[in-house]
């Protein structure tokens, strides 16, 4: 068998058929939802209750604003940072720089936003800019992708990712074909995949909390947990930024429009779903109920953080004292897996404590309405299908440790469930 017919054969997501599918359904899907978010029934499953016309997804202001966005992420990414990081060692041996001062931008933006608002920056007029928002960062998304389809038609053979080099462009285009686009030393993916769409979140949030307080006096507890819990799990994110640089993301895939798409318009779009159901269903939220789902995120993040971290100390310094106790299994690579603590309890651990915080900031909505929950639908499939992948990558990388290790942990996520 050919590469090319070996790569052909490994086609994920349905191959070019299936990603042509996704291609559509993806942006479909996330105008239906920032439609049907603001309609009355909030129907998750049914139609919206209208069809935004050309003049009400286009506007040159948004596209503006958009590009004002990025232009300021961009130029705080390249401010001086606290650390700066190399990657995990490429084909060609050589490791890629990366600041790390994602968490700098965070609150230098939140600074800046700041100022703004004092300064009568209309904040709370941006929720209804979302619909047309979104429709710019997706056509800019379309663009961008293609922008660095055709860049890495340019690009040696080594700088090319495993996945999107099928041949076929459609599926190249989807899956990305460069692994690290860079323009001189700015790297577009980890750039798009920390700061953009997910400080972009924690904004839209805060939007929607002033909207709310602009028209009810002053912003529901729901709300105000939705956007704790939401800017804690972004700020952890920034917080450890290094850790991404050990993601299948970063590592594995190419950039193209999954992950441009994604980064870029689905995180703050659809991740802020909750915060916007909020602001058109306002729901009533008792003392007793928002401390019980305080613990439940509680719970959630120190599972996540505690597993995430165990990992990367490990990973960085299988001797810290921290980790040293720890029962490991030995690979053919020279690493170790983790076979007690967190990584002992479940093969994925960190996805656990994910997805109890997605429960947790789906809860603050009430039972009466699907729609807050397809962040916890939609993540429980992107985790269920992201741990198959990275099943499959570490059994091509540890092979019989691997299957040692699934022997002695042999549930993914759940304990006992799955
Ligand atoms: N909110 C969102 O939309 C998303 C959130 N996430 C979150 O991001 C975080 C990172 O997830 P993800 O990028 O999937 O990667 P993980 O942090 O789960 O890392 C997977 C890697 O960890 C290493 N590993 C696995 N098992 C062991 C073990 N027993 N001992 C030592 N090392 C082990 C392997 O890499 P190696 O051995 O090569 O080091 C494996 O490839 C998670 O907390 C996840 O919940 C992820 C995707 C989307
Ligand atoms: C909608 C598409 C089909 C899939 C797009 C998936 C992306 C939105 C996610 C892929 C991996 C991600 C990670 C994060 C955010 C979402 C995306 C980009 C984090 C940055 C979230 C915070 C965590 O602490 C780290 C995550 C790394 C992976």
């Amino acid at each position: 068998m050919t590469p090319r017919e070996a790569s052909q054969a490994s086609l994920e997501f349905g191959g070019p058929l299936g990603v042509t599918a996704i291609l559509v359904l993806l942006p479909a899907t996330m105008f239906h939802l920032l439609l049907v978010a603001r309609s009355g029934p909030a129907r998750l499953l049914g139609p919206p209750t209208y069809l935004p016309g050309l003049e009400e997804l286009w506007s040159p202001q948004a596209l503006l604003l958009l590009f004002i966005w990025l232009g300021l992420q961009v130029a705080l990414y390249l401010l001086p940072a606290r650390k700066v990081a190399e990657g995990l060692e490429l084909k060609d041996k050589s490791r890629l720089r990366y600041p790390i001062n994602g968490f700098q931008a965070l609150v230098l933006t939140a600074l800046l936003v700041g100022l703004g608002v004092s300064a009568g920056l209309p904040l709370g007029a941006l929720p209804e800019m979302l619909l047309p928002l979104a429709f710019a960062t997706t056509l800019t998304s379309f663009i961008f992708s293609l922008l660095l389809y055709v860049k890495a038609l340019a690009a040696p053979v080594s700088a090319l990712a495993p996945g999107g080099n099928s041949g076929n462009p459609i599926y190249d285009f989807f899956l990305g074909r460069e692994l690290n686009p860079r323009l001189g030393s700015f790297d577009f993916k980890y750039f798009c995949e920390l700061r953009p769409g997910l400080i972009g979140w924690v904004f839209i949030n805060l939007a929607l909390l002033i909207q709310e307080a602009e028209l009810r006096g002053s912003p529901s507890l729901a709300m105000w947990l939705v956007n704790g819990f939401q800017l804690l799990y972004v700020g952890d994110a920034l917080w450890y930024e290094e850790s991404v640089l050990t993601t299948m993301d970063i590592i594995h895939d190419g950039f193209g429009f999954m992950l441009v798409f994604g980064d870029l318009a689905w995180v703050p779009f659809i991740y802020s779903l909750q915060a916007q159901f909020l602001l058109y269903h306002p729901q009533p939220l008792g003392l007793p109920m928002a401390l019980l789902i305080c613990f439940i995120k509680a719970i959630g993040y120190y599972i996540f953080r505690g597993a995430n971290s165990q990992k990367n100390t490990f990973r960085k310094n299988p001797s810290d004292p921290s980790v040293a106790g720890l029962q490991t299994i030995p690979t053919a690579t020279g690493r170790q897996l983790l076979v007690s603590g967190w990584w002992g309890m479940v093969r994925h651990p960190n996805y656990l404590g994910d997805l109890i915080m997605a429960l947790a900031w789906s809860l603050p909505c009430g039972l009466s309405y699907l729609l807050p929950y397809f962040y916890l639908l939609y993540f429980t499939a992107l985790l269920v299908h992201r741990e198959a992948r990275d099943e499959q990558q570490c059994l091509r990388k540890y092979g019989r440790a691997w299957q040692e290790y699934c022997k002695r942990v042999p549930y993914r996520i759940i304990p006992y469930v799955y």
